[in-house]
């Protein structure tokens, strides 16, 4: 269960440290995967899905097809599928304000310099199916990349025992864009969308969260394809003062526990009474919660409730955890903001609890894990666009500034770079 420790104990280095714990090992097993994937494509796809997902599929078996969609939507409740598409509708509108423009700026001297925005041609998501159904993911993976402009958004995600994918996550899909459905998960489809299968098409490039054999299957094909960030187990960090509701920091807490046994939740407090209120919460929620034996192992081995000497010292903490979830439960939430400086999200106040964030408010939930908020951002349109530079020069441009780029070029020993300025400019070209 849920320790408490003070600021300087040991023991959180091997919290801070968790995404660590076992990579080894796990990376291996996905480099096998991963090479087999190449090797044998459909094949290997539909053995690795037998394996860990003991569901028996043949490649004609791999591509959802239109009339599967038709039964999921007279399978789900009606009124889920009206906050589905409330839900859309805010994480539409918050990141259609993301979208950039291309530009060109002109001058007085005849050089026009620009850059174009452009969507990326295919992108892969990834939506966890393992040990939850998260058709939210689904949302926040295709509705940036339908948003950025991509025509071909292809979803991947393990199906159930059945063999079949869950409805909600099959009308969540056809309500945010997305146009190409596979039934595969883990470090396989991620394989799959790297490099392509008899029925899959490689892709640009793969985004969306996942346990840990997806993160570092993400990470090893990176180079082959893009990918938009390690966002692996969940993690919710919360800065608390007094003011704080004790069972509110122990619901949130364990809102992200029950994630995954790799899943982290860290209180910061410098309120002792506050602390022990806060475990006991933990310890009576927890029983009555359904995955409690998940929330069990990841408050155990990566959770803790940790005693600060002032407020301060939690928010310097905070900023070393570099949280996917940073909640700030104290009386002037955005005084404190201020000082942050690594974290996914963050969540201000005691009426700002993580699963509005996960479900309805609109910035996206997919979030850099595992201390990489310190360099990588949530999944945006931006992570679905790429840019290219635009260079422009006139004869007169070329003239003003070409003994400069001669210059600089035979000074770095490169002479065939300084004579295409000077064929122009010396009246040598053909068409002089
Ligand atoms: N950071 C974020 O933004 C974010 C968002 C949502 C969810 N998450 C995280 O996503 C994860 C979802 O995990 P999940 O497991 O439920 O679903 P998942 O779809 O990520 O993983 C399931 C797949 O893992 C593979 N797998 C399982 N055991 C394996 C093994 N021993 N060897 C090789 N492959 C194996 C299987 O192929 C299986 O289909 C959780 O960790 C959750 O915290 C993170
Ligand atoms: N909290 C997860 C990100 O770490 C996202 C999610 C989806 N559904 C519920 N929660
Ligand atoms: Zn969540």
């Amino acid at each position: 269960m849920i320790r408490i420790m003070q600021a300087g104990d040991p023991a959180l280095e091997n919290i801070m440290n968790r995404h660590m714990a076992g990579k080894e090992a796990a990376a291996a097993i996905v480099a096998e995967i991963i090479k087999t994937v190449r090797e044998q494509g459909d094949r290997a796809l539909c053995a690795y899905t037998a394996d860990f997902d003991q569901v028996k599929l043949t490649p004609g078996q791999l591509k959802v097809i239109p009339e599967e969609i038709e039964e999921a939507y007279g399978l789900v409740e009606k009124t889920t599928l009206e906050s589905i598409c409330l839900a859309r509708d805010n994480i539409a509108s918050f990141h259609r304000k993301q979208l950039e423009k291309s530009w060109f700026a002109p001058s007085d001297n005849g050089v026009i310099l620009g850059q174009l925005v452009r969507p990326l041609a295919r992108a892969g998501i990834y939506v966890p199916g393992g040990t939850a159904v998260l058709f939210s993911s689904v949302l926040m993976n295709a509705i940036p990349a339908m948003v950025a402009g991509v025509k071909e958004i292809v979803m991947v995600t393990p199906p159930g025992k059945d063999g079949k994918l869950n409805p909600y996550t099959l009308v969540a899909a056809a309500e945010a864009g997305v146009t190409e459905i596979y039934k595969a998960g883990g470090a396989q489809a991620i394989a799959a969308l790297a490099y392509g299968t008899e029925t899959i098409k490689p892709v640009d490039k793969i985004t969306g969260p996942g346990n840990i054999y997806v993160t570092l299957a993400k990470q090893q094909v990176y180079g082959q394809v893009g990918i938009d960030m390690l966002a692996g187990p969940s993690e919710v960090l919360v800065v608390a003062d007094e003011t704080a509701d004790a069972s509110y920091v122990a619901a949130d807490l364990l809102s992200q526990a029950e994630h995954d046994v790799l899943a982290s939740a860290v209180l910061l407090t410098p309120v002792e009474s506050l602390a022990e209120k806060v475990r006991e919460e933990v310890a009576r929620q927890t029983e009555l919660l359904p995955r409690r034996d998940i929330v069990t192992r990841s408050l155990t081995d990566y959770s803790a409730i940790v005693i600060t000497r002032d407020l301060a010292q939690a928010v310097q903490m905070a900023n070393r955890f570099a949280p996917e979830h940073l909640e700030l439960m104290v009386k002037e939430p955005f005084n404190l903001l201020c000082q942050i400086t690594n974290a996914g999200a963050v969540f201000l106040g005691s009426y700002s609890p993580e699963p509005v964030g996960d479900y309805w408010a609109g910035p996206n939930h997919v979030l850099p894990t595992g201390g990489t908020a310190r360099f990588y951002s949530p999944l945006s349109v931006d992570t679905f666009i790429k840019k290219s530079s635009i260079i422009s020069y006139t004869r007169e441009a070329l003239e003003q500034a070409g003994g400069h780029i001669a210059d600089m070029a035979v000074k770095e020993g490169l002479d065939a770079h300084a004579n295409a300025i000077r064929i122009r400019l010396e009246g040598k070209g053909e068409n002089q």
